[in-house]
């Protein structure tokens, strides 16, 4: 094959493989079986070893990228990061609605699973992911971006050639969280307390080969910078950014009351322990931007956010027991 047939190829199977990422860990309804995704990457790595003045960064096959660093460099997020006030019963959400009520009518909620995570940053310029960031105190972080590219749920090029700046959460499912701490075990080495600390011990590994071997995920759940940005709905955004390629949680709702949120905190009270990851709550957002903005902020909080943190795990078994004697 001459060099214009192989950059034709090259560029095709980076497509295909890019589609069927987003098929697989933003869908979870891959297409095509594993065998025919290893063989598709496996023909890219040949031919981009075969021509290396056409390997580009946001080439599927370049999830591993860079040395080990001596440390990390700060990051300033331009947007700063937010911290959400706390709800910890129906009271706390009945005020929060009433605060609400006060200031805006007609509104509406999105209520989203409020992953036991790390929160992270990351930047996109013309479509390509450039960094990504911890969050630090909110205003500085650190630069994280080639522990974040092993996350393959992150996609290394987006749908469209948007410079944006999206937020999520990233997290180690409960199923590799086992896993490690088996392995850990075995060779001797202290076991992580839990799924968070997992997750912020391996992305605050200096070789991202670590990082690449701890089977991260993320949610992505909202947008910091973007200068096109002008979609009116917080759930529109979300669709707007799956539809880019970013991975959102598909368990978020809006409703049109705090009863009807209510509810949806107690169902998944008791059903978290059915998800393959750890929640330690939800986050209830009013729906519209302009409401979001009259509504404004505290010193570092929205007034338009809440997070309902659920009680501590005797107290759920206890909520079982009621729930069961009914
Ligand atoms: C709501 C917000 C705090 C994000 N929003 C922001 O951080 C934010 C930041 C500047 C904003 O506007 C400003 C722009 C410039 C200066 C000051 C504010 C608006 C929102 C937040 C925080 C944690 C979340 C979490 N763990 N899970 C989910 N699912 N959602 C979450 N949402």
């Amino acid at each position: 094959m001459n060099r214009e047939e192989a950059a034709k190829r090259i560029e095709e199977l980076r497509d295909e493989l890019r589609q069927y990422n987003y098929e697989y860990h933003v869908l979870d309804d891959p297409s095509v079986p594993d065998h025919v995704y290893d063989q598709k990457l496996h023909e890219l790595i040949q031919l981009e070893e075969e021509q290396p003045d056409l390997l580009t960064d946001d080439s599927p096959s370049q999830r591993v990228g860079g040395e080990p660093l001596d440390k990390f460099v700060k990051v300033d997020h331009e947007v700063p990061m937010l911290s959400l006030g706390n709800a910890f019963g129906e009271g706390d959400l009945r005020d929060f609605d009433r605060r609400i009520r006060e200031r805006v009518s007609d509104y509406r909620y999105v209520c989203e699973l409020k992953i036991d995570g790390l929160a992270v940053s990351l930047r996109y310029e013309d479509g390509r992911f450039v960094r990504g960031a911890t969050r630090g105190d909110g205003k500085t972080g650190e630069d994280i971006t080639n522990n974040l590219r092993t996350i393959r749920s992150i996609p290394l090029k987006i749908k469209e050639e948007e410079t944006i700046e999206v937020r999520g959460e990233a997290f180690m499912p409960k199923k590799s969280f086992l896993a490690l701490n088996e392995a850990r075990e075995e060779d001797g080495q202290e076991v992580f307390a839990n799924p968070r600390n997992a997750a912020a011990g391996s992305l605050r590994q200096l070789d991202p080969k670590i990082a690449a071997s701890r089977n991260l995920d993320i949610f992505i759940y909202s947008v910091g910078q973007w200068e096109a940005g002008s979609i009116s709905s917080h759930s529109e955004r979300l669709k707007f950014l799956r539809e880019l390629g970013f991975k959102t949680n598909r368990e978020t709702k809006t409703f049109d009351s705090i009863e009807e949120v209510i509810d949806y905190t107690e169902e998944w009270t008791l059903k978290r322990s059915e998800l393959d990851y750890e929640i330690d709550g939800i986050v209830i957002k009013v729906d519209s931007v302009d409401q979001q903005e009259e509504l404004g902020f505290t010193a570092k909080s929205p007034r338009w956010a809440i997070a309902y943190k659920f009680p501590a795990e005797e107290a759920i078994t206890k909520l079982h027991d009621i729930e069961l004697s009914v």
